[in-house]
């Protein structure tokens, strides 16, 4: 069995239904703080809880085989970390300490974690490695890389093996249209242009228009949600067949777009007009975060299907189909 914590989010919620699909069969462990139990495939056993109960743990570890963990569970706003970064300090690093304690205790050593890009902070180079120095410029990233360092310890003292996805910025619902991207609030740049669009806003904030970019606004790499799940997949595979490895491989399409090609490019596909509101920077902010992840190309044979239409077009359709999220379900 797979336990997955923070299952039913945004991106563990995807990953679940893929693995099941693939055979796996999956625990999913959330407190519910942002996620959504209806999100939560319902062929999974559902765990209502929070990463750091160890009572929790110990009743899941002792009761199921469980040969791997898939550790989702994170607050994970850049801006909301610079408000408040103990919340992101307890709850990344804090509490996944106490994860992989009961982890060692129960002797399952097989992790995969969510990392993010916001550990290189504001990189020199285009195209980020996983080799680039890692600056992160905000709380929620330095969380972040912290865990990794709690890894690479754990793993040479305790034998954990491990994988961390580096991901750039996680987009797209689900192609069935039955799962998607759904916060409250919502903070990210696709659902909020798209729920914008839908009418459910008067205008789209823009944080900053004098970046050092081509155009002035942000540059990011969206990657599709179901790319995301295939490389866990992946991931998994090459994890159970292993007896100790800790790797780190990013996850990205490899192309920027800015703020404003996002907007022109939901314009396209929904046929409706944006009213754009150019606001302050939003603190945190690294002006470009674009992947090179020829590293889990070459070593796993991972290749990102889904291009920023596809994501578009799939969050698009999830938007119509639930203009409320999951509050109608
Ligand atoms: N969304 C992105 O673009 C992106 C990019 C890079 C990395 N990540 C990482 O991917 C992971 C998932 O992100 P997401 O966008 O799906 O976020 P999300 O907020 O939708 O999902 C997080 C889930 O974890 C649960 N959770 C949080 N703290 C918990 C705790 N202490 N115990 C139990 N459950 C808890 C929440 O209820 C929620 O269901 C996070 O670790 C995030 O840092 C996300
Ligand atoms: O209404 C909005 C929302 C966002 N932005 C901007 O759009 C860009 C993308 O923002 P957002 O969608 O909030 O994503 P990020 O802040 O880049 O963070 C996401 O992507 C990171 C990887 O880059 C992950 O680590 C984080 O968990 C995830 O929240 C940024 O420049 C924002 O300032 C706006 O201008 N208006």
């Amino acid at each position: 069995m797979i336990l997955v914590t923070g299952g039913a989010g945004y991106i563990g919620s995807h990953v679940t239904r893929e693995l099941i699909n693939q055979g796996y069969k999956v625990i999913v462990l959330d407190n519910l703080s942002t996620g959504h139990q209806s999100a939560v495939d319902g062929r999974a056993v559902f765990k209502l809880g929070d990463i750091s109960d160890r009572q929790i743990l110990d009743d899941l570890f002792n009761q199921y085989d469980i040969e791997a963990v898939m550790h989702f569970a994170a607050n994970c706003l850049v801006g909301e970390s610079v408000q408040n970064p103990l919340k992101y300090y307890d709850n990344n690093v804090g509490k996944t300490t106490r994860l992989i304690q009961s982890m060692i205790k129960h002797k399952v050593n097989r992790l995969i974690f969510s990392s993010t890009c916001a550990i290189y902070g504001e990189p020199e180079q285009d195209l980020i490695t996983e080799q680039l120095p890692k600056n992160p410029i905000n709380p929620y990233g330095r969380s972040k890389l912290m865990i990794e360092t709690i890894l690479n310890d754990t793993s040479n003292s305790d034998g954990l093996s491990y994988i961390s996805l580096r991901y750039f910025n996680a987009a797209g619902a689900h192609f069935s249209s039955e799962i998607g991207e759904d916060h409250d609030p919502e903070t990210h740049l696709i659902p909020n242009i798209l729920r914008h669009l839908q009418g459910a806003t008067e205008e789209i904030d823009v944080f900053g228009n004098d970046y050092d970019t081509p155009d002035g606004t942000c540059i990011r790499d969206y990657i599709h949600v179901q790319d995301l799940s295939k490389a866990h997949i992946l991931a998994l595979k090459y994890l159970l067949s292993q007896p100790k490895i800790g790797l780190q491989y990013n996850l990205g399409n490899g192309e920027g777009h800015s703020i404003k090609e996002v907007i022109s490019e939901c314009e396209r596909i929904t046929n409706k007009r944006a009213k754009v509101n150019y606001a302050p920077k939003r603190p945190g902010d690294p002006p470009i975060l674009v992947a090179s992840s020829s590293k889990i190309v070459n070593e796993l044979g991972w290749v990102p299907d889904y291009t920023l239409t596809d994501i578009v077009r799939s969050a698009w359709k999830w938007h119509l189909k639930h203009p409320h999220g999951y509050e109608s379900f």
